[in-house]
């Protein structure tokens, strides 16, 4: 079995077969990345504990950090920067939705 394809690899990369086999690790790939974004909404919605307002929800300086942080780490693993953060922008503005409402009703305990 090849080594993921670089330091810090969290998964082995198995060569297949067939495409039915490749398209079985896709799908298990694709499993991983849906629990880590779980885990990441888990992480977001105790977030909104620290935050006063809703204002302060929104932190702009943070995400351009966050978004730096996914870049440098995606070109480290050969992966388009540009894609991931990208991807990242999307899934922040969802999450700060969710930190919203969180924080709206975190009230109401
Ligand atoms: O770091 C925070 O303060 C968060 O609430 C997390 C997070 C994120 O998704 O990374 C979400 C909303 C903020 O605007 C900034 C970053």
């Amino acid at each position: 079995m090849q080594k993921a394809r670089s330091k810090g690899g969290i998964m082995e990369i198995k060569s297949c077969d067939t495409l039915e086999e490749l398209r079985k690790e896709i799908d298990k790939v694709d499993e991983k990345i849906v629990e880590l974004i779980a885990v990441r909404n888990d992480y977001i919605k105790q977030a909104a504990k620290f935050k006063h307002t809703v204002d302060e929800i929104k932190a702009d300086e943070r995400i351009e950090d966050v978004l730096n942080h996914v870049r440098h780490k995606a070109l480290s693993l050969g992966v388009s920067p540009n894609m991931v953060a990208d991807l990242y922008k999307e899934m922040i503005d969802a999450m700060v939705e969710t930190e919203i409402a969180e924080f709206r009703n975190k009230g109401s305990f």
